[in-house]
C-alpha cells in the first residue's frame, strides 16, 4: 500500500511539475499578460496560487497537497467507472435481445444509418436513456456510498441514530427493494422508466432516494452529468455502429451476471461479444 502511495505521489508530482513548467513558459510567451488555463490541473494550480495571497482562511486555502488529493480523487473516481457500467449495459442487452433490438431500432428511427449518433441526439432517445438508468439501478458501480457521520441524534424510520454514528448507505439494496420497486425489482426492464411505466420520471441525479447510483447531497458524485452523457453517447455509438452477438455456442442466459466487489462493482466474468459493422464503410474511416 505504501509503495502504491509512493508511486502515485510521484506520478502526481510529475503532472504538477509539467503543468508548472508549461505555465511559466506560456505566461512568458504572453509577455507577462497572464496565463490562460487549459485544463483542470491548470485551474487548481491557479486557485492554489491565488490562495497564497493570504485573503482566505488558512484551512480553506488550496495547497499543493490539496491539488494532489483532487487529482487523485478524479483519477480514482473516473478511471474504470464508465467502462464498468458500459460492460454491465452490454451484458444485460446481450442477455435481453428484445431490449437490444428496441434500443437499436430507436437509433435507426431517430438517427438513421447515414451518420454517427452524437450527443445532440440523446434527448430524442428515451429508450436508450431507460437502458442507462436500468443498468445503473441493477448495477450501481459504488453499491455502498461513502460513509457519513451523524451530526446530531436523530430517528430514521423508527430507528434511533446517535450523533457520531457512522452510516453506510447500501444503494444496491435500496434499488432492489420491492417496497420501492414493486414491478419485478430483480428483472432488467428498461420499460419501467418509459412514459406509463412504474418508474416514469424517476431520475439518477440524487433527487429520488429509491435510485442513487451517484449518491446524493453535498458529497454526491461531482461527475454525474458528464457520466450520464458519456455512458449514453458511448452506448449509442456501440449499438448504432455494430450488430452485437454472443460467441457461437453461447446463449443469452449463459452470460454470467456474477458480481465482483472490489473498488467498484464489476462483472466477475469479463463479457465476450462479437461485433459486426452495420453502417456504410466510409463512416468507420478515421478523421484526420
Ligand atoms: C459510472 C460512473 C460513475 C458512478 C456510478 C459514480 C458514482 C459515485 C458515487 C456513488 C460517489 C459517492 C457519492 C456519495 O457518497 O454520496 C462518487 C463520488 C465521486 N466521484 Fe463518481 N461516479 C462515476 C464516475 C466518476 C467520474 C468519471 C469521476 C471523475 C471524472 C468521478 C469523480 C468522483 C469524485 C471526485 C467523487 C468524490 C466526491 C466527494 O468526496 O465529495 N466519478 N461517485
Amino acid at each position: 500500500m505504501k509503495r502504491v502511495h509512493e508511486l502515485s505521489d510521484r506520478f502526481q508530482e510529475q503532472i504538477i511539475d509539467e503543468h508548472e513548467k508549461n505555465r511559466r513558459r506560456r505566461s512568458g510567451d504572453a509577455g507577462g499578460r497572464g496565463f490562460a488555463a487549459t485544463d483542470l490541473v491548470d485551474v487548481l494550480l491557479q486557485l492554489a496560487e491565488e490562495g497564497d495571497g493570504g485573503q482566505e482562511e488558512p484551512e480553506a486555502r488550496l495547497t499543493r497537497d490539496g491539488v494532489k488529493a483532487l487529482i487523485q480523487d478524479i483519477i480514482g473516481g473516473g478511471t474504470d467507472t464508465g467502462a464498468v457500467i458500459m460492460e454491465w449495459a452490454m451484458a444485460q442487452l446481450l442477455r435481453h435481445p428484445d431490449a437490444m433490438a428496441a434500443a437499436t431500432a430507436e437509433l435507426d428511427d431517430v438517427v438513421g444509418r447515414d451518420r454517427w449518433v452524437t450527443e445532440r441526439d440523446l434527448p430524442a432517445l428515451p429508450y436508450l436513456d431507460a437502458v442507462v438508468k436500468e443498468t445503473m439501478r441493477r448495477h450501481p458501480v459504488a453499491p455502498i456510498l461513502f460513509p457519513r457521520r451523524v451530526r446530531e441524534d436523530t430517528v430514521v424510520v423508527g430507528y434511533d441514530v446517535p450523533a457520531g454514528a457512522r452510516v453506510l448507505v447500501n444503494v444496491w439494496a435500496v434499488a432492489r427493494d420491492p417496497a420501492s420497486w414493486p414491478d419485478a425489482p430483480d428483472a432488467f426492464r428498461p420499460e419501467r422508466f418509459l412514459a406509463g411505466g412504474s418508474a416514469e420520471g424517476m431520475d439518477v441525479r440524487g433527487a429520488h432516494f429509491e435510485l442513487l447510483p451517484f449518491g446524493s447531497g453535498r458529497r454526491m458524485c461531482p461527475a454525474y452529468n458528464l457520466v450520464i452523457k458519456e455512458v449514453a453517447a458511448t452506448l449509442a455509438s456501440l449499438l448504432q455502429g455494430f450488430t452485437w452477438r454472443l460467441p457461437d455456442g453461447v446463449a443469452p442466459e449463459d452470460v454470467s451476471m456474477e458480481e465482483f466487489f472490489g473498488l467498484s462493482l464489476k462483472l466477475k466474468v469479463p463479457l465476450v461479444a462479437v461485433a459486426e459493422a452495420r453502417l456504410p464503410a466510409h463512416l468507420y474511416a478515421a478523421d484526420d
